[in-house]
């Protein structure tokens, strides 16, 4: 009783604000800067956000029970045109059409497509900009008008904000409309903030929630000022319906997003220190050591590299040895089931592989487990996994065993596995992990090398080669003894993307963003090489690494099935010079460091003028875009998000490229229930917001359905696969680190073809020759070994 009566008292003090969302990729931005607003009045110490999704609810009748409960509705931003109404907007039309003046009295704030439908509703029209903004940064000028309504209240005659939109404001003639603000572009004077006279409703058509904007938690919280003095003046604010089921309410309203953790992080983990192996050896700071030590470990081997070394990445290469006791976790999409077997088990052969995947049911206690989708997804299954295998050891070596491999393009949200289909690619594994127990990891910056075994059972013999080759000796080789080219007696069969496929399928996407559905699109392609031998695949990476130095080199051949006689399991194989770090976490922090912004390299081009080039609005849109996207992925999780790093110049082998970097905070350190591991961030942001574009939900389909299936056509069913996913490990010290599939080639039969991904970020102001030439770059970085 005493509990409940607490509860009241504390919803008594916070405002509630409902937040409709379209599906965008900045509405946690939105949210997150709503609650952080604390300072409201005495009476209020904090402010609470429900988030539902536009089409939650079928119509107004449903929502309207609801209404009572909340102080403020936002209305946020997303992608469509507002003169489509239901069909773009879900509930918002129907909202804002205000029948029987039901939400007369109720205070919303409308942000770009909110802003845009509350509006239209007045009379006003929304059109095509000329000249269309996204990702761009205007000065705001405030109308004398302003002064009196307080939502910019304490604001200066002028501050900049970011704009993402296509469409924009027409409210000539509409009386209902007050213009607050505006900005000068092209396209002439345009709307920027409006309120709906004699009623609570206002509106920004710019983004108040971007990193770029300034003064945005301002104009949030004067908003919320506003709603709590009218709901003062109206009686809403006293007539709030609480009561003991109020937060369950809330909570059961809000699934915009699945906030389940893959596994419950405890308070402590034991220390591991009993079964675990770490030898720590003096040895060269030379990156190339990696490439040395792999020639003398005649064991399979997984690499995660680098042969470049700067700050911050490209410090740490890890050698990962899987042995019979290692568990492969391989997830199929198109079949919805992942599969669980030792490493090179003898008892499992390929074809009972075969069989389960076609249907077959097995002994559940058999060498091999068959997992369905609706008996556990393949997170949780993961999670369950490490779940006790999680310890706190030597925290300060990124990797000391754990899961390792590559999560591709097709297990991220949104993307749909329908159509690879056919009976030999719905046996590709969209997922493949392995459970690591024994590696050698080295930090090139301080010269130091690990033998690490979570079970002890570091192979005695490659210690002692190690020791005998390596250790202490500060020279190694100037130049590393691998191939500088392919074996001259193999051809290759090149089959490149077609350049009028590319060019319709640039013009697609063109037409998408001019209409309001997308900001920034990723267009990619795939390249499929045919050898007329196999060349092994480590071969081919001795020689890639050389002419693609990069900081994440990665080589993955997955030989997990013994062949029987006769059989081909169908290996997949991964080999990447990727530049790009998705996601790296420790036990409380995740860092992500998107790329976006591309120049090549040339006598003209140094870092110099590839700056200059990187700096101009199309790449710095592109960048921002990227940069805003991924702290909504992050703040959906996590409170504490912060731009690290803003828009910094790297260069590369061939190109130059923009790179921001955004941290969160406080994972684990947050309360019981809102604790995150790094392999959940993961899960969520998956895809990678570089190789979506933005708002990610409507972009990766419309490049799924409308375009890249067709583009992308001669090679497996024009699926991305590997390409455009991650590749890391999560260890279990807590610590996890994943780079971006891209700069990379892949094979799903053990080499007989290889497909290599490239594309880049397409936006309103790309041109088809600049983004063909990108895409010819990229994938050139790799193709040249074939050429
Ligand atoms: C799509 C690719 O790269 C992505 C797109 C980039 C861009 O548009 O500038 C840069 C790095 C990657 O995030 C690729 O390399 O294939
Ligand atoms: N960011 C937005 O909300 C954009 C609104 C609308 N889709 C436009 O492009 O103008």
């Amino acid at each position: 009783m005493l509990a409940d009566t607490i509860n009241i008292k504390q919803q008594q003090q916070q405002l509630h604000v409902l937040f409709i969302d379209s599906y965008d990729s900045f509405t946690y931005n939105v949210v997150r800067l709503i609650e952080q607003q604390t300072k409201i009045s005495p009476e209020v110490n904090a402010v609470h956000v429900t988030t539902i999704h536009s089409d939650t609810f079928q119509s107004m009748a449903q929502l309207q029970p609801l209404l009572p409960l909340f102080d403020a509705i936002v209305v946020g931003p997303g992608p469509g045109n507002p003169n489509n109404g239901a069909q773009d907007m879900g509930i918002i039309s129907e909202l804002f059409e205000n029948a029987n003046g039901i939400l007369d009295a109720v205070p919303i704030l409308g942000i770009c497509l909110g802003f845009q439908a509350m509006c239209l509703a007045q009379g006003a029209t929304v059109c095509e900009l000329d000249t269309i903004k996204h990702g761009q940064v205007y000065e705001m000028c405030l109308k004398d008008e302003a002064r009196s309504c307080g939502l910019f209240s304490g604001y200066p005659d002028t501050f900049k904000s970011t704009r993402y939109h296509s469409l924009h404001v027409n409210a000539e003639g509409v009386d209902n409309l007050l213009p607050l603000c505006s900005t000068k572009d092209e396209n002439g004077t345009l709307l920027m903030s409006a309120q709906i006279k004699h009623k609570p409703w206002f509106g920004v058509q710019y983004h108040p929630e971007s990193c770029c904007s300034e003064l945005g938690g301002l104009l949030v919280s004067n908003f919320l000022k506003l709603s709590f003095s009218n709901n003062m003046k109206t009686g809403r604010w006293e007539s709030k319906k609480l009561n003991r089921n109020f937060s369950d309410i809330l909570s059961k309203l809000d699934r915009t997003i699945d906030r389940d953790p893959i596994y419950k992080i405890k308070d402590e983990y034991p220390s591991g220190d009993k079964t675990t192996y770490v030898k720590q050896f003096e040895v060269s700071k030379d990156p190339k050591l990696t490439f040395e030590i792999c020639d003398i470990i005649q064991e399979p081997k997984f690499v995660m590299s680098s042969s470049v070394i700067s700050e911050n990445r490209g410090e740490w290469s890890i050698i990962a040895l899987p042995n019979s006791k290692s568990k492969v976790f391989s997830h199929y999409g198109a079949i919805k089931k992942t599969t669980v077997y030792n490493w090179q088990d003898e008892k499992v052969s390929y074809s009972m592989l075969k069989k389960c995947l076609d249907g077959q049911d097995l002994d559940l206690h058999g060498p091999l487990t068959v997992i369905k989708e609706d008996e556990s997804q393949f997170w949780i299954t993961l999670g369950k996994f490490m779940e006790n295998r999680i310890i706190d050891n030597h925290r300060e070596i990124p990797f000391i065993g754990g899961l390792v491999g590559i999560l591709g393009y097709e297990i991220g949200q949104y993307v749909s596995c329908n159509r690879c289909g056919d009976d030999e690619d719905s046996h590709i594994p969209d997922a493949k992990l392995v459970f690591i127990n024994n590696s050698v990891v080295i930090n090139h910056k301080e010269g130091k090398l690990y033998c690490i075994s979570l079970d002890s059972t570091f192979p005695v013999t490659l210690e002692q080669s190690l020791t005998d080759n390596f250790v202490l000796k500060k020279d190694i080789k100037k130049k590393i003894s691998w191939p500088e080219y392919l074996p001259k007696e193999v051809d290759f069969t090149i089959t490149m993307p077609d350049k009028v496929d590319y060019a319709n399928a640039f013009a697609k996407c063109q037409d998408y963003m001019h209409k309001g559905d997308s900001y920034e699109m990723c267009l990619t392609t795939q390249t499929k090489v045919v050898p007329s031998s196999v060349i092994e695949p480590w071969r081919i990476f001795q020689t890639l690494v050389q002419k693609n130095p990069a900081p994440f080199s990665s080589f993955f051949e997955f030989n997990d099935i013994v062949p029987n006689q006769g059989e081909r399991p169908p290996v997949l194989c991964f080999l990447s010079t990727s530049p790009e770090r998705f996601l790296k976490w420790d036990a409380d922090t995740c860092e992500l460091r998107p790329i976006k912004g591309t120049v090549r390299k040339g006598p003209q081009m140094d870092l110099f003028e590839a700056t200059k080039i990187l700096k101009t609005p199309k790449e710095f849109g592109e960048n921002l875009m990227i940069l805003d996207l991924i702290r909504n992925d992050l703040y959906e999780l996590v409170p504490d998000v912060r731009v690290e790093e803003f828009m910094s110049v790297e260069e590369y082998a061939t190109v130059y490229q923009l790179v921001s970097v955004v941290k969160a905070h406080g994972l684990t350190s947050a309360s019981k229930k809102t604790r995150y591991s790094g392999m959940d961030i993961l899960k969520h942001s998956l895809p990678p917001g570089s190789m979506t574009g933005a708002p990610k939900k409507i972009t990766v389909q419309l490049l799924q359905d409308k375009i890249e299936t067709k583009l992308n056509n001669h090679v497996n069913g024009g699926a991305r696969g590997v390409y455009s996913g991650v590749t890391g490990y999560w260890s279990v010290n807590s610590n996890g680190d994943w780079s971006v599939n891209i700069r990379c080639m892949y094979s799903y039969n053990g080499g007989a073809s290889w497909q290599l991904g490239a594309g880049g970020a397409i936006t309103v102001l790309s041109t088809l020759d600049g983004e063909l030439e990108e895409m010819y770059t990229k994938l050139e970085s790799n193709l040249q070994i074939f050429m």
